[in-house]
């Protein structure tokens, strides 16, 4: 193989030193090609006086008619426009350099058949060119050569220039070339297209016209596809490469969480702000499954469905490490519509009061009772709809079940909201009390009466709802007072014999099964019924779990509100301890778990450490499991009571408190406990 090169004042024909990635050559018999198709006096009669005669390719005489008036000299014997590697700039010597041992394949394949090859850029200077010495002679003596410019303007109708003038391949025969030193000349040219679809070079393969050119033209066009073709890799790794760096470069400077997932739900990239939010070391999750912390696969179907539609675009995600931590999926597709991955933004939670769920109970009472669950659901559909009328409600369900939150929210809910919410807990009052706590006293009516006497509960009440906590512990004989109270709309204070009308609407609660009472003897079965006109249960929260996470964010907000403590990430362990454990105490005592891990959480980040130690217990007692275990958990609460109960010193509201239960219920289980 021979090479022509450029020697500063001359072309010279030398020995490759090039070695060719592979060798093809082929060999195969001779053809005979037409010598040209024009005679020498049409190429005249053109070139030299305008006339057109019939015969001439259209192609041709288009290329002609742009030389004649570029001025091009029919008669120029060599290329004059030569330009060194450094006059041809940067972008020359680059295309040149991924171009080369390409012509040198394709010169393997037309070896030994008087030809050679070169490639041109753009602009018509050319890279390289390699061929037999037979081609190269010919080629030097015209100045055809690296750094010559071959397109029309230079040197007149050419397979290079035309080829680049009218973007598709062609061959140009003897005296169809405009000038007349390249008449003993079959070249073959195709242009090479960049991603603009313009073209960005020539592969032209060019010989004496007696030389074998048996599909040069196809040979000429194969090695552009060819070029083309790694052309498009490079630009395509080139702009992937612009495109990662621009991705880092974004995700690095924003504070917002950003993970790249591509469409079989793998994590491509990540930025450290949503490793913080995630709480996992930044950098070691490339290529993991994202469902691991995002519930994706249900929006990955509902994406590839919608994905022509713009506005179905962007979808809420949950993160089940971190059910407060906004998430949203942005589907990413290509134009025919498939999808080629998600960007997921995470957005730093902030536990503001605006929009949370104390500021939306303005509107709607029941905003304030939270949980989706299909139990809470039911239960404040009973409520607001009894909200609307005066009927006495009877609420059932454990301590902390949220019982006073739906006494209230009804009340709120009623046409009685402007008056007010009263709330006892009957199984508080000491027995002897309850009838003057209830229903007054007149001055006098016993040792200690206040002077002028006193209003009773229900007298507060008027015009608004008396809610009647612990209804079970009611003393018998108060019952019955209580039960004309309800059926008059009337009481009497103690030491009175005046009856006070009153307006108030009745919300009773009990954890106890109040029919079991009756049987036993211990409530009036006319109360019973009185009380429970529409009677509505309230699930224990571990049969409940899928509110938990909704309750927890809840007092997350509060809680890093009122303790002015920012949550920035929890931990999945924190949600692992919450799901596993039975809450006997219920939402009160999540409450108040929360509240204690936001307070005594170390940093920013909470994480199952920050929890109450019998709550994180592992081999703790397990929900509606076997005897000895309840007899376990029984002996332990008692244990607790006793224990919380003297740490207090007596203080029923702080031992209630540390023990995540009600004060009335404490006060239930002290007595007991023998211990009041
Ligand atoms: N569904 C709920 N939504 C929001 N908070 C709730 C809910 N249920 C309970 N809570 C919270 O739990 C705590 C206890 O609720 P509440 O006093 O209404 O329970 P209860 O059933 O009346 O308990 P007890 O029988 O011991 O008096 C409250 O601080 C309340 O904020």
């Amino acid at each position: 193989m021979y090479e022509l090169i450029w020697q500063g004042s001359r072309f010279q024909i030398i020995p490759s030193k090039r070695v060719p990635k592979r060798s093809g050559a082929t060999k195969s018999s001779p053809l005979i090609l037409s010598a040209h198709t024009l005679d020498l006096k049409t190429w005249k009669d053109y070139v030299l006086q305008g006339l057109c005669a019939d015969g001439i390719r259209d192609v041709i005489l288009r290329s002609w008619s742009r030389c004649r008036e570029n001025g091009v000299d029919p008669s120029q014997g060599k290329c004059r426009d030569i330009r060194s590697d450094a006059e041809l700039g940067e972008a020359f010597r680059f295309l040149r350099d991924i171009t080369l041992d390409m012509q040198m394949e394709i010169y393997e394949l037309i070896r030994d058949r008087g030809l050679l090859v070169t490639i041109s850029e753009e602009r018509g200077y050319l890279l390289g060119m390699f061929g037999d010495v037979k081609a190269l002679t010919a080629a030097d003596r015209l100045n055809f050569g690296p750094g010559a410019n071959w397109s029309e303007a230079s040197v007149g109708t050419n397979a290079i220039g035309t080829a680049l003038q009218c973007c598709h391949p062609l061959q140009v025969k003897g005296r169809e070339h405009f000038c007349e030193s390249h008449h003993g000349w079959i070249c073959s040219a195709a242009p090479i297209f960049g991603w603009d679809g313009k073209p960005v070079a020539v592969l032209d393969i060019s010989g004496p016209m007696d030389s074998d050119h048996r599909q040069a033209l196809e040979l000429a066009l194969h090695g552009a596809r060819h070029i083309e073709s790694r052309l498009y890799r490079i630009e395509a790794a080139q702009q992937m490469f612009r495109a990662f760096n621009l991705v880092q470069k974004l995700f690095g400077a924003t504070s917002a969480g950003l993970v790249l997932v591509d469409p079989e739900g793998r994590i491509l990239e990540g930025n450290n702000a949503a490793a913080d939010l995630l709480g996992i070391p930044p950098g070691q999750w490339r290529g993991a499954k994202a469902e691991l912390w995002f519930d994706l696969p249900r929006s990955f179907k509902a994406f590839a469905k919608n994905i022509a539609e713009p506005e179905k675009r962007v979808r809420a995600v949950r993160c089940h490490t971190n059910p407060a931590l906004p998430v949203f999926a942005h589907a990413m597709s290509s134009p025919n519509g498939t999808v080629m991955g998600f960007l997921l933004i995470l957005q730093e939670p902030h536990f503001s009061p605006k929009g949370s769920s104390s500021s939306r109970s303005t509107k709607d009472p029941f905003q304030k009772v939270l949980g989706r669950s299909r139990a809470i659901c039911r239960a404040v559909d009973v409520a607001r709809r009894v909200a609307r009328t005066d009927t006495t409600v009877l609420l059932v369900g454990e301590s902390g079940t949220g019982k006073e939150v739906l006494a209230r929210a009804i009340h709120e809910a009623s046409r009685r909201k402007a008056g007010p919410f009263v709330a006892v807990n009957c199984g508080a009052i000491p027995s002897g009390l309850i009838q003057s706590v209830l229903f007054g006293y007149e001055e006098g009516a016993f040792t200690g009466a206040r002077r002028g006497g006193s209003r009773g509960l229900f007298e507060s009440a008027d015009s608004g709802t008396l809610f009647l906590d612990e209804i079970a512990e009611m003393p018998l004989d108060m019952q019955v007072n209580l039960l004309r109270v309800l059926e008059d709309g009337q009481v009497t204070r103690v030491g009175g014999n005046k009856p006070i009308k009153v307006d108030v609407r009745i919300i009773a609660a009990t954890h106890r099964d109040l029919a079991q009472r009756v049987a036993d003897g211990l409530f009036r079965e006319d109360l019973f019924y009185r009380l429970q006109v529409v009677r509505i249960a309230l699930p224990p929260l571990r049969e409940r779990k899928e509110d938990l996470e909704l309750l927890v964010q809840h007092f997350l907000t509060l809680y890093s509100k009122t303790l002015a403590r920012r949550v920035r990430a929890v931990l999945p362990d924190f949600y692992d301890a919450l799901h596993r454990y039975h809450w006997p105490g219920n939402v009160r005592e999540l409450r108040h778990a929360i509240e204690a891990a936001v307070a005594l959480m170390p940093n920013d980040v909470l994480s199952a450490d920050c929890l109450p130690e019998a709550i994180v217990q592992k081999d703790g007692p397990a929900p509606g499991s076997c005897d000895h275990l309840d007899f376990n958990l029984r002996r332990r609460e008692a244990e607790s009571i006793r224990q919380a109960y003297a740490h207090f010193q007596g203080n029923i509201s702080q031992a209630a408190r540390a023990l995540g239960i009600g004060r009335n219920t404490l006060y239930a289980k002290l007595k007991k406990l023998n211990l009041l």
